[in-house]
């Protein structure tokens, strides 16, 4: 784990390595795919890495995960994502959408499914973690959380969950563990306590960020 001086550290230097790894990716390939977290913490980052200098016209952008709520909602993760990193140079970055308005997730899952297959591998997968060790939306106890966990999932499962207010669309772990780079983005002494359980923790379905972490993942934290 890279523990950093204070959070404003943590999250320029994150958006630094992050965009690092996007423009030698697009050395190598015409296009190169990122994918970020919601929730509470990576606004700070996610702003940050807005201004990163590289041809942000080749880059395309989608979420770990979403909440099925509009964009109106304060809780829409790709309202964050409007809000923060798709501003400034990052404005010209295509935007792999993960909602469409409908009365349950199970309703648009094709149609995302196949926006989001047709940009995958993942070049730079940027995760969360909740202080449950759910990471994107793959959340102990949740409805499809076998299936989100299985070498054989789609990369796209709807999931919904006691610790979830209301049901999520997430990239399943096959996806996640297969980008060329992993980061896990934490800040708080809850999340590095959660973190060392999940350290200890060998079953997934426990601990899920344990995807990240067994895939390589570099963890980035401060209090
Ligand atoms: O609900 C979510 O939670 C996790 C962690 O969020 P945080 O607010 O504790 O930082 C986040 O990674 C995920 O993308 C989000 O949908």
């Amino acid at each position: 784990m890279i523990r950093y001086d204070d959070r404003a550290a943590l999250m320029t230097n994150l958006a630094e390595v992050v965009a690092g790894e996007l423009r030698t990716a697009l050395h190598q390939q015409a296009h190169a795919t990122l994918a970020v977290p919601g929730g509470t913490t990576p606004g700070p980052f996610l702003t940050a890495l807005s201004d990163a200098d590289l041809d942000w016209s080749r880059v395309r952008v989608m979420l770990t995960d979403e909440r099925f709520v509009p964009e109106s909602s304060d809780r829409s993760n790709t309202r964050l994502l409007r809000g923060t990193l798709l501003q400034n140079r990052a404005a010209a970055a295509t935007l792999v959408p993960f909602y469409r308005e409908a009365d349950a997730p199970e309703d648009v899952l094709d149609a995302l499914g196949q926006s989001i297959g047709a940009a995958l591998p993942l070049d730079v997968c940027v995760l969360g973690m909740g202080a449950d060790m759910h990471t994107a939306s793959i959340f102990p106890g949740a409805d499809r959380l076998a299936e989100a966990l299985s070498p054989d999932a789609p990369p796209l499962l709807p999931m919904r969950a006691p610790g979830a207010p209301e049901p999520r669309l997430t990239l399943t772990a096959p996806v996640l563990a297969a980008a060329r780079h992993i980061h896990v983005l934490i800040q708080g002494q809850d999340k590095a306590d959660a973190l060392a359980q999940a350290q200890a923790e060998d079953d997934r379905a426990v601990a899920p960020i344990r995807v990240a972490l067994d895939a390589g993942a570099t963890v980035h934290w401060a209090a």
